[in-house]
This record gives C-alpha cells, structure tokens and sequence, in this order.
C-alpha cells in the first residue's frame, strides 16, 4: 500500500482486493481487510513522528468486499494519553462494480509508542537481516 498524509493527522492509503486476498468465494478475507487497517492506522501514528506497535485493534466488518474492488482506508489520530495512542479508520470501495460512498468497514486501534530497542531481544530470532523500522509512504501490503 502506498499512503498520503491529508490535512490534520490523518493518512490515505488504497489497496486493490486482488484475487489472491480472497476469503469467502469472491470476497476479500478479513485477515487482509485487518491487515490493512494495522498498516493504516500505523502509519497515522508515524506522522507524529515516533515508532508504535499495535496493542488493540477491533475490527467491523459491515459489508462484503468484492475481489477486484479498489479500497481507499483514511485513518486519524482521534487522542493521546502518556504512550498511548488511539486511531480509527475506515474503508470505502472507490472502484470497481460495488464502489459508492457506503462505508464497508470500520476499525479502532490502540498504538503504544514504543522506543528503537523494543526489538533488539528478537533480532536474534530473525532469519536473515532485519529490514530496520519503516519510514513514512509504503508499506509491504
Ligand atoms: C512494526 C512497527 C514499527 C514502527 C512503526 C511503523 C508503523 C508502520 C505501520 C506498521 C503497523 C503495524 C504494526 C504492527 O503490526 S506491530 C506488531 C503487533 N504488535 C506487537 O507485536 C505488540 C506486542 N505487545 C507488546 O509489545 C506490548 O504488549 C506493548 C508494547 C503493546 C505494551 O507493553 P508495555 O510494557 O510497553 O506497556 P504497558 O503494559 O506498561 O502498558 C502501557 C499502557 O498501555 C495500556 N495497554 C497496553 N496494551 C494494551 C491493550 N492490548 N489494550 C488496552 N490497553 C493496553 C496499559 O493498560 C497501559 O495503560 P496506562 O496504565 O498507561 O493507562
């Protein structure tokens, strides 16, 4: 996924339901659809310029998500207390057969700031060289 910082803190990002990401018979799993939310809201969290990890993250699934479907996420930062972070997010289906401006899912997340040496006791663990901590724009979905 590629993602835009919009105005305030809030992010953009699109992924196409490939058919490879199928669930249900001809529907987008709901693994992906998480996944994508994870990075989503992640990246909202990036723009305040600290590493996070994911602590929460809860999910509506409201509609079926046809594969071929282009989804657009939008996610924001709705507060912050000492470490943590809350965001939310949704997604529409912007192109493809079902697109309209029906919201299709939902998510809430808590994001718990975290410091570089979070990871160091799992690099051992890690086979082949860790790739560092993720900048701002793409992720690997
Ligand atoms: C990979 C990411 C890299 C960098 C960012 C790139 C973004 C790019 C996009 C990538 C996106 C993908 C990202 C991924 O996929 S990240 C991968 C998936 N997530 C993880 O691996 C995280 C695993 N968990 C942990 O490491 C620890 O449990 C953490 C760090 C989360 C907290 O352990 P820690 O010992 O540090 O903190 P604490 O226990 O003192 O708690 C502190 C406060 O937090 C509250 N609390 C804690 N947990 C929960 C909970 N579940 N629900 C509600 N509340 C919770 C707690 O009550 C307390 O509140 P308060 O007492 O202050 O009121």
């Amino acid at each position: 996924m590629h993602f835009t910082a919009t105005e305030g803190i809030e992010v953009v990002g699109r992924l196409t339901a490939e058919s490879r990401y199928q669930g249900g018979p001809g529907v987008i799993h709901g693994g992906i659809l998480t996944t994508a939310f994870d990075e989503t809201q992640g990246m909202a969290c990036m723009l305040l310029g600290t590493a996070v990890v994911t602590g929460h993250l809860q999910i509506d699934f409201a509609r079926p998500i046809p594969l071929g479907s282009v989804l657009e996420f939008r996610a924001r930062i709705d507060g912050m207390i000492r470490r943590k972070v809350y965001t939310s997010s949704e997604v529409r289906i912007v192109e493809g057969a079902a697109a309209s401006d029906e919201i299709v899912a939902t998510s809430r997340g808590l994001f718990l700031k975290i410091k570089p040496e979070h990871f160091t006791p799992m690099q051992e663990f890690v086979d082949g060289q860790p790739t560092g901590l993720p900048t701002f724009g793409d992720s690997t979905l």
